[in-house]
């Protein structure tokens, strides 16, 4: 206190200079998750090193996760790597402190362990690493990254359990549009929509709309919708986010889920209508809101205890998420942060959907996948049994073009029934055309009943 402030600035300087030269090392640490979410520079150092610890590292963890064509290597814990970077040496460790309790966040227990990465060098060159490194880092992660693309399913069904929001695995379904059966026309008029879709980046920030398109697929059971799904992302190349709403127990949570979803990505929540109670669905969403403000803390808590109870089917089986939250949702506010999404819905009972989610701009596209038709059961036939249906088995097809209206068979009922004839093409024809038959006895004799009661 004595001291003149001048004479104060002068020590503090001496110190530093003389704690430098004792210390001349500065750290920088790169924590597995910033506050709520991931950190992406954890991720970016994690496969930066991945490449580099093979060649360097004394200790490699090998692992290959399920289903993965890739090898991932990774440092143990303490481990140091060594790198360099324009003349600059830095040092790499990785850190692993296992936590007492694991602290939360939206309801979940984090994983038990803190880890991160430590960056040491010399303090001289804290511009070099900032400016410079770093962003080095970055770039080369992610061109990792684009080498070993793989695409993702994501789920958030089981993610609790390992203290993460989504959990995944890679995504490897095998349908594609050449596979799906449904008519031609609305098969190339889908994928014209997805290219034109991707391609319009300057539009969508032209016009000020989050570059996000709303699909809703509906129709019975077995008609393809969730096929379709897997088609388009195979086609596009998009990893897969299979969001299941029953498991989300508030709209926070729902948030938070969005906000880390990638770009380049479908959201899919199927069977809109089993998972979300739309009792009150002629409300408008001010209404909703008016009449259910954000609940206090405590009763968010309760309402994530009530979603757990849900999920574990102790209390009915709809989400505590409410239309506006999932309008929220569809509107897309969350994904300012950018690239392109596609939100897709499926249900078997379209009527039951409240209005306010199909105005378009929400749902860009309805498609309607329904029972089989001509040119989706040669699709079937060609697909499952290699037959051209112009050219051989005409008499049964011509059979199957007549009963195919009545039969009401649907895409899932054809397969079944071709998958269980193997390669043998007429034995499939002739079962289908009984199994068709059969059908239309049915639905006769019920008609005949129906006639007789009234
Ligand atoms: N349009 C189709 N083209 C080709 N295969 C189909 C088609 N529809 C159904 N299938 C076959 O039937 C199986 C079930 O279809 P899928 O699960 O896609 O139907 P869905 O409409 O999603 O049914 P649900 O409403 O019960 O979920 C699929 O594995 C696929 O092999």
């Amino acid at each position: 206190d004595i001291l003149p402030p001048q004479l104060h600035h002068y020590l503090n300087l001496i110190f530093s200079h003389l704690l430098s030269a004792v210390h001349p090392n500065v750290s920088i640490l790169i924590e597995e998750f910033d506050s709520s979410y991931n950190n992406e520079l954890f991720d970016a150092a994690q496969s930066y090193l991945s490449s580099r610890c093979f060649s360097s590292a004394s200790v490699i963890r090998l692992s290959k996760p399920k289903n993965s064509r890739n090898l991932t290597f990774s440092m143990d814990a303490n481990q140091k790597l060594i790198d360099s970077f324009n003349g600059v040496t830095v040092r790499w460790t990785f850190r692993c402190i296992e936590r007492k309790s694991g602290s939360g966040y939206a309801g979940f227990v984090r994983s038990q362990d803190h880890r991160f990465f430590e960056l040491s060098f010399h303090r001289k060159h804290k511009d070099v690493i900032h400016k410079d490194y770093l962003p080095h880092v970055m770039e080369q992660a992610e061109l990792i990254k684009l080498k070993n693309r793989e695409r993702r399913l994501y789920t958030n069904r089981s993610a609790e359990d390992d203290g993460r929001l989504w959990s995944a695995v890679p995504f490897n379904h095998p349908s594609t549009f050449d596979a799906i059966a449904i008519d031609p026309s609305l098969k190339e008029d889908i994928k014209a929509d997805l290219t034109k879709f991707v391609n319009r980046r300057e539009y969508y920030s032209r016009v000020g709309r989050a570059w996000k398109r709303g699909y809703l697929l509906y129709g019975p059971p077995g008609t393809g919708k969730t096929s379709l799904i897997a088609a388009i992302a195979n086609f596009l190349e998009f990893d897969v986010y299979d969001l299941e709403l029953t498991a989300v127990t508030s709209n926070s949570q729902l948030r938070k889920l969005l906000i880390s979803t990638s770009s380049k990505s479908v959201i899919v929540v199927e069977d809109i209508d089993c998972t979300l109670d739309l009792s009150e669905r002629k409300k408008s969403s001010a209404e909703e809101e008016a009449e259910n403000p954000p609940p206090p803390p405590q009763e968010e808590e309760r309402n994530n205890r009530r979603g757990r109870r849900r999920q574990s089917g102790l209390s009915g089986s709809y989400s505590t998420v409410s239309l506006s939250g999932v309008l929220n949702f569809v509107d897309g506010l969350w994904s300012s942060c950018g690239g392109e999404r596609l939100i897709v819905f499926t249900t078997n009972h379209v009527e039951k959907l409240d209005p306010a989610l199909l105005r378009p701009g929400r749902m860009d596209r309805k498609i309607h996948l329904s029972f089989c038709e001509v040119e989706a059961f040669k699709a079937l036939a060609r697909n499952y049994l290699c037959v051209a249906c112009e050219e051989g088995e005409e008499g049964l097809m011509r059979e199957v073009e007549e009963l195919l209206p009545k039969a009401k068979m649907t895409p899932a009922d054809v397969a079944e029934v071709f998958m269980g004839c193997d390669d043998d093409a007429e034995m499939g024809m002739r079962k289908v055309v009984e199994e068709m038959k059969r059908r239309v006895g049915v639905c006769e004799m019920e008609a005949l009943i129906k006639t007789e009661c009234v």
